[in-house]
């Protein structure tokens, strides 16, 4: 194919991965941010993103990549705008569309406009000859889901404008979805809240479990040989976060209680993930007494392994109840260098472990497996240690002189 001229509004985990890939691809990418220190960093080659791959696709192919300041470079004169901003969550649950609506305001007739934000189902509609391409990658493995994706969904009215776009992606060899607009808008969020379903699911399971004397790993095992359960988002732990499962899934109830349907699955799903962060509380307080005055060192403090995104992370709700009953805090989390309120950051596992009561594991960075266990026991008053997510090696914990806690058992 033709290199393409191609624009990207938005810099972020969404925008940066996207104008990086296609430029990667062969074609010349305009990138455009409103916020001009990101745009400054980019220029001086830091990324500011913990994403494998990232930073040396971006340096890679510099010559094919430009960074602006003003959305207007990235919108006119290309053949393809991909709009790539925020959509967070509004006052009312529903998916705050300003930064989207601003984009698209300034958008010149005659540009050809791919919006990858996930936007509630029915935008696209209001802005005819949009064409909806919903993006699927997951922080931390974004240039690998982008360059080798499991499928390309795009919506549009005009099936030789979906055909289009869906050729830019043909060096990726997914398989392509074309739709309408608003069932492509739509396959995003489904998708979405049902990992939210299966992972609410397998986190009350696990409740069950530590009252049935179950061990949910095993039950787990039991499931996930079944090719129609599937292997994925069944691993427990303090709950799900991150900058997209949270808010999409308010931003789908509030689509489908204005269009007058009960959805009661997706509703139990986010009440069960809202009582997770209470769930570890519970059982650190079960073990040591009281909370008041208690050390405690938190391992990991990103919603999710292998990124530095502290957006809507469960360890931080954790850590924020066990403030509140006057827990004395310190962490350790290789992706977060500064203290967060309430939590002073140590820069190694041993120094957040020194002189504390119990140790909690809240992220399952790799690295936690492979500690040094009987170095961490001495340093603590009281080797204790809760794996929230079942990622330690539990023999040479408990060798190491550990009382070690794990998910439903
Ligand atoms: N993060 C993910 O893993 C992921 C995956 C798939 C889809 N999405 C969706 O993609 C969209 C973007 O998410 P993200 O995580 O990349 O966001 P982000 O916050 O990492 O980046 C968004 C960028 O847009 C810029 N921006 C905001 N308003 C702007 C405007 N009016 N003009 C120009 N730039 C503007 C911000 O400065 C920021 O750099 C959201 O709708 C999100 O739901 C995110
Ligand atoms: O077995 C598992 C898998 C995940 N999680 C948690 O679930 C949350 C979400 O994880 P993940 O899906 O890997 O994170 P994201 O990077 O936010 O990716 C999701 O959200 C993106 C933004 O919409 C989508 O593009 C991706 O397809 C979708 O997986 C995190 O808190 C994880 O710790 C578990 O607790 N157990």
């Amino acid at each position: 194919m033709r290199a393409k001229r191609i624009g990207v509004v938005g810099a972020g985990y969404v925008g940066l991965t996207t104008a990086a890939c296609f430029a990667h691809l062969g074609h010349r990418v305009i990138c455009a941010d409103a916020d001009a220190a990101k745009i400054e960093a980019l220029k001086a080659g830091e990324i500011g993103l913990h994403e494998p791959g990232l930073g040396e696709l971006v340096a890679r192919n510099r010559e094919r990549l430009e960074f602006v300041t003003d959305n207007a470079s990235a919108l006119s004169d290309v053949d393809f705008a991909f709009v790539c901003v925020p959509t967070p969550t509004g006052p009312d649950g529903a998916a705050d569309l300003s930064a989207v609506e601003q984009v698209l305001s300034e958008v010149p007739a005659g540009t050809r406009v791919v919006l990858k934000s996930t936007v509630p189902v029915g935008t696209a509609a209001k802005h005819p000859g949009v064409v909806s391409n919903p993006e699927f990658l997951r922080e931390g493995h974004a240039v690998e889901d982008f360059l080798r994706p499991q499928r390309i969904v795009i919506g549009a009215q005009d099936e030789r404008q979906a055909h289009e776009v869906a050729e830019l992606y043909a060096p990726t060899k997914a398989p392509a979805v074309l739709t309408d607009n608003t069932s492509a808008e739509l396959v995003k969020y489904a998708s979405n809240c049902f990992l939210a379903l299966k992972l609410s699911y397998v986190n009350t399971l696990a409740e069950l479990c530590e009252h049935l004397d179950a061990d949910i790993d095993g039950v787990t095992e039991g499931m996930r040989l079944d090719d129609r359960i599937g292997a994925s988002c069944l691993q427990p732990g303090p709950g799900w976060g991150g900058s997209c499962l949270p808010k999409d899934t308010l931003a789908l109830l509030a689509t489908a209680k204005a269009a007058g349907v009960d959805f009661a699955t997706l509703e139990a799903a986010v009440s069960a993930n809202r009582h997770q962060p209470q769930r570890v509380v519970d059982r650190i307080r079960e073990e040591l007494g009281t909370l008041h005055g208690a050390k405690i060192g938190l391992l990991g403090l990103t919603f999710k392994a292998g990124t530095n995104d502290l957006r809507d992370s469960p360890a931080l709700v954790v850590a924020r109840l066990l403030a509140q009953e006057g827990a004395e805090l310190t962490a350790y989390d290789p992706c977060v260098g500064e203290d967060r309120p309430n939590i002073s950051t140590r820069s190694t596992a041993e120094e957040a472990a020194a002189g504390t009561d119990m140790l909690v594991v809240l992220t399952e960075w790799p690295e936690f497996a492979e500690l040094d266990w009987p170095e961490l026991a001495g340093r603590m008053a009281g080797p204790r240690i809760f794996d929230t997510r079942n990622v330690l090696p539990e023999e040479k914990v408990r060798e190491a002189g550990f009382h070690l806690i794990r998910t439903g058992r």
